[in-house]
């Protein structure tokens, strides 16, 4: 750390607070430092190799320090080091920080060799997970996350349970939305989080929050099984929360809770009563029926999964919402997940900290503590943190204080640098250091008949003990939500005759998710396995160009179809390979057979403008459909 200069002005108050410092000679924190000298010297003082015995031969320090305290230090006077520091070009009063690289100097010169100690890891306190007491476990709410396809009823249900069940409340149980929620049922508490919809759950589970005991499935019974459902069920599983499956709106005529029950086996939720260990409920969220029933289910799958928590630890949990009020500042709902959260508590949440000013539960109502399982929104944060941030409360201000800023500089640090991800070209390294034991898999192809025929392939691949896991699979593009998974699954998405949409190609990229696409199955095996024994050769990638939507089509006879296309973003080229994309699947790939622009051959045309175009031997042009340009680059390799 480089020293302020210090103003002639200032010096003379320097003088005094040095003279100051001198009375203030036994002061705490000198003699703690001191103490710890003798400690590290083997409890006894040793003559330094400067041969002066009241000059250790050696110190320890764990990073900047004041003049006053590294004189200490070396047993000096302070005047003597702010002398030596002003040769070297340091200007320092005795209570100014000097970094490591001053001490070594001024240590140098004494003879005393200066051994720079990492300071104590505060983020031990984050990993640390301390041994509870067993006496002072005590079971906890479960925590309950809904899930399932759009229009199910998700968000009906949150609200009748909510309102039906609310824990009653002398302020009337006027319920306040920040992000969960508690119910009694039969003197027991349940605890909802309020954001249906995996997206939230894999997200905060992609931050390293675990924070789902139980997942509510809700498929509509006059709907049954939809893409979401299977996606939900898939996240579900991936996180290992056990799913209790609500067949909703079985008021509606057309309803058909066995379909239901049928098409899930597919996915291995089999009823108990056909044999398996799902609990299946019946419900109707919008005529509030059979919400007993299912919160009592909740109950007895937590009773299972014995939930408990020890209110007495340190509290910690993780961050579910968050957000800058502009009267309050930065409020945040947090939910506590072991430990009792106080009022007056230093909270370090992700790269923010400060001391909890209030607290506010889901009724409104100010509370002064909140234990296990709890949510409660907090004020006193110094920034808003992230949902899924994980928060752990400190003694003291300035090891919070300290680990934020180290987080903070970590953070900048990593989006520097790619995250260690597995990806194909990194797999066998990744399994020979051990890091893989299963390959995680997403598949995604064009038609259900082709998602079967990788899966089954690919599930046979046995290299050294490495097997190949298939966490999700589906029909259509490679979508952000595909993208989460793989994220918090550590897992490569597999696409075939299909694309990644534009979210998930971007957040592919933010997060370094893998995707490989393939034409043909036979590569899709042989890649794999390549890959896992360290055979693959990366010779070419590909490199997309630009991207072109159809806009209008012409058929002109002799020459067959033109799309009449505006160029999006990048650039189309004459010789560039392209594909043609509809819905984000794959229906050509080739060439392009001609590029124009008004009547004139061009070589290229970019983002912003209009052009013609034909491909090569194909006239099944849409409009809607969207033109992607690419060429093959060679890798080097690493
Ligand atoms: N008949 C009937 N309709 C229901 C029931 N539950 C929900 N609905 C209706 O279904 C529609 C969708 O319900 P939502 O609760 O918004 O569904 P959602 O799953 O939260 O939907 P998204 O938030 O869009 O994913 C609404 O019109 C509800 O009134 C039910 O039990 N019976």
């Amino acid at each position: 750390m480089a020293q302020k200069p210090v103003s002639p002005a200032s010096k003379a108050k320097e003088k005094e607070r040095e003279r100051g410092h001198k009375d203030f000679d036994r002061d705490r924190k000198e003699r703690f430092n001191e103490e710890k000298l003798v400690q590290r010297a083997g409890g006894r003082r040793r003559a330094g190799s400067n041969g002066r015995a009241d000059v250790p031969s050696q110190v320890t320090v764990e990073g900047p320090m004041t003049v006053g305290e590294f004189a200490k230090l070396l047993h000096r006077e302070a005047s003597e080091i702010i002398k030596k520091l002003l040769f070297l070009g340091v200007m320092a009063t005795i209570n100014q920080e000097i970094d490591t690289d001053a001490m070594e100097l001024i240590a140098s010169e004494y003879g005393v060799e200066l051994v720079v100690k990492e300071p104590v890891d505060e983020e031990a306190i984050d990993m640390l997970v301390e041994a509870d007491n067993p006496e002072d476990l005590v079971a906890r709410p479960p925590v309950v996350t809904i899930m399932g396809h759009v229009d199910h009823g998700k968000t009906t249900l949150l609200d009748a349970i909510r309102k039906s069940r609310v824990v009653a409340t002398e302020a009337g149980g006027i319920t306040q939305h920040i992000g969960a929620y508690q119910v009694e049922v039969g003197g027991r508490k349940i605890t909802f989080l309020d954001t249906p919809g995996h997206e939230a759950f894999t997200t905060m589970r992609a931050r390293g929050a675990q924070v789902t005991d139980i997942t509510i499935l809700v498929v509509a019974a006059d709907d049954g099984v939809m893409p979401q459902t299977v996606e939900a069920i898939n996240h579900a599983k991936a996180a290992n929360v056990p799913i209790i499956v609500a067949v909703n709106k079985i008021d509606k005529p057309e309803a058909n809770p066995d379909r239901v029950k049928q098409e899930l086996t597919q996915y291995g939720l089999v009823a108990e009563e056909w044999g398996g260990d799902t609990v299946f409920v019946n419900i109707s969220a919008l005529k509030k029926e059979g919400l007993d029933q299912l919160l009592e289910m909740v109950l007895l799958v937590a009773d299972l999964q014995d939930l408990k928590a020890n209110p007495k630890a340190r509290p910690r949990g993780t961050v579910i919402e968050a957000k800058l009020d502009r009267g309050r500042g930065p409020v945040a709902t947090v939910l506590v997940q072991n430990g009792t959260l106080r009022v007056g508590d230093i909270v370090v949440a992700g790269t923010t900290y400060g001391r909890v000013r209030a607290m506010t539960n889901d009724l409104g109502k100010r509370i002064k503590e909140a234990g296990p399982s709890t949510p409660v929104e907090i004020q006193g944060l110094g920034e808003v943190p992230s949902a899924g941030d994980l928060f752990v409360v400190y003694d003291d201000e300035r090891a919070a204080r300290q680990l934020v800023q180290k987080r903070t500089n970590r953070e900048k640090a990593e989006q520097m640098q790619t995250t260690a991800r597995v990806t194909l070209d990194d797999l066998y390294r990744q399994i020979q250091e051990g890091n893989v034991k299963e390959l995680n898999v997403i598949v995604k192809a064009d038609v259900q008949g082709s998602v079967e025929a990788i899966v089954g392939s690919i599930e046979k691949i046995d290299v050294a003990g490495v097997r190949v896991k298939v966490i999700h699979r589906g029909v259509g593009a490679i979508t952000e939500s595909d993208v989460a998974l793989a994220n918090a699954s550590n897992a490569i998405i597999i696409g075939f005759q299909v694309r990644p949409d534009t979210n998930a190609a971007r957040a592919a990229e933010e997060h370094k998710v893998d995707i490989r696409l393939y034409r043909v199955i036979y590569d899709v095996t042989s890649e794999l396995e390549s890959a896992m024994k360290g055979l693959l050769e990366p010779e070419f990638k590909e490199v997309v160009l630009g991207h072109a939507e159809v806009r209008q089509v012409f058929h002109i006879s002799k020459v067959g179809t033109v799309a009449g296309c505006y160029v999006t973003d990048g650039k189309l080229t004459r010789d560039a390979e392209c594909r043609l994309v509809r819905n984000g699947v794959v229906v050509y790939e080739g060439k392009l057979d001609s590029l124009k622009r008004f009547k004139d051959d061009v070589r290229e045309v970019a983002s912003g403008f209009e052009c013609g175009l034909t491909l090569e031997r194909f006239n099944d042009i849409k409009v809607g459909d969207v033109v992607e340009a690419f060429k093959m680059e060679a890798v080097k390799p690493e």
